[in-house]
């Protein structure tokens, strides 16, 4: 059969469908012989998913895909089976439940995705607390994987989003990726972060959402002085008892702290 010509990208869902074989490549072959199923978010067309269901058949691995909009699944269709698409918004959904549902709830997950760029952050926040993801390979907008893990600058740059990454996974940059590899091309340019979970994460899980608080506290005026800032919020003895005891001083700024001093305050400063 040949295959279905691309639809029209609907951008309003973020859609630039990958055409660089060089890059489909370098994310389908990521976690080779690691991962023991795979979920791909917002496959579109099918462009990725064509590599990665040729990689499940041959590992003889599940997979299974979650896709928004209507128009895809007949694209879908010619690389795997009606059974495999869930067809639904990926941010309504528990994830945990729908691994269960689908019978993958015990394997080592790998998620894969060419994020829909407007719902990158949300997304990812969701697949952080799903803890059967043990694998993820996402493409973001390049400032997006800059703040979930610095790769552009050499100097300490922390932020909520890297912290809280680095809380539950160890990343790395697998590549760039310029505006001509997709069609339509974004005016941005992209990234690709490989990640995987740490065995055991820096905060517990169930008290993630008091870190994801904490995190935007500290970070939500990046220029400003850590020390003033967090007066409104802290008793004063406390922030000064705190920051005395890593070692920094009341004028410092969220970005310059390393993850470790972050991680510090969040434990001497949660409530
Ligand atoms: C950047 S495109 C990637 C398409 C294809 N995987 C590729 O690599 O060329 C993002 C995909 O996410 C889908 N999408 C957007 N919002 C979504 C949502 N809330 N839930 C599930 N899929 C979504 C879009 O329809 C689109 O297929």
């Amino acid at each position: 059969m040949n295959k279905l010509e691309l639809p029209l990208a609907n951008k309003s869902l973020g859609q630039h469908f990958l055409k660089d074989q060089g890059v489909i490549s370098r994310i389908c072959s990521d976690f080779k012989g690691e991962a023991e199923a795979i979920v791909e978010i917002g496959p579109g067309p099918g462009i990725l998913t064509e590599s990665l269901a040729t990689r499940a058949k041959e590992e003889g691995i599940p997979f299974f895909v979650i896709e928004k909009d209507d128009r895809f699944p007949d694209y879908l269709r010619q690389f795997i089976h009606e059974d495999q698409i869930t067809m639904t918004d990926a941010l309504a959904v528990n994830l945990s439940e729908w691994f269960k549902e689908k019978g993958i709830a015990d394997k080592k997950i790998w998620l894969v995705s060419n994020l829909p760029y407007n719902i990158s952050t949300p997304l990812l926040i969701n697949f952080l607390q799903a803890t059967e993801i043990k694998f993820m390979t996402l493409m973001f907008q390049k400032e997006v994987a800059d703040k979930v893990f610095p790769f552009s600058t050499t100097r300490n740059f922390m932020g909520s989003l890297h912290a809280l990454n680095q809380a539950y996974f160890d990343s790395a940059l697998l590549i760039k990726v310029p505006p001509g590899a997709f069609v339509p091309a974004p005016k941005v340019d992209s990234a690709v972060l490989t990640m995987t979970r740490k065995e055991i994460p820096l905060v517990p899980m169930e008290e993630f959402h008091k870190l994801e608080k904490f995190l935007r506290l500290l970070f939500s005026q990046r220029r400003k002085q850590l020390g003033g800032m967090l007066k409104a919020s802290f008793p004063i003895e406390l922030i000064q008892q705190s920051f005395e005891s890593i070692n920094v001083p009341l004028t410092i700024r969220g970005e310059a702290l390393t993850l470790d001093q972050v991680l510090n305050l969040y434990r001497m400063l949660k409530k």
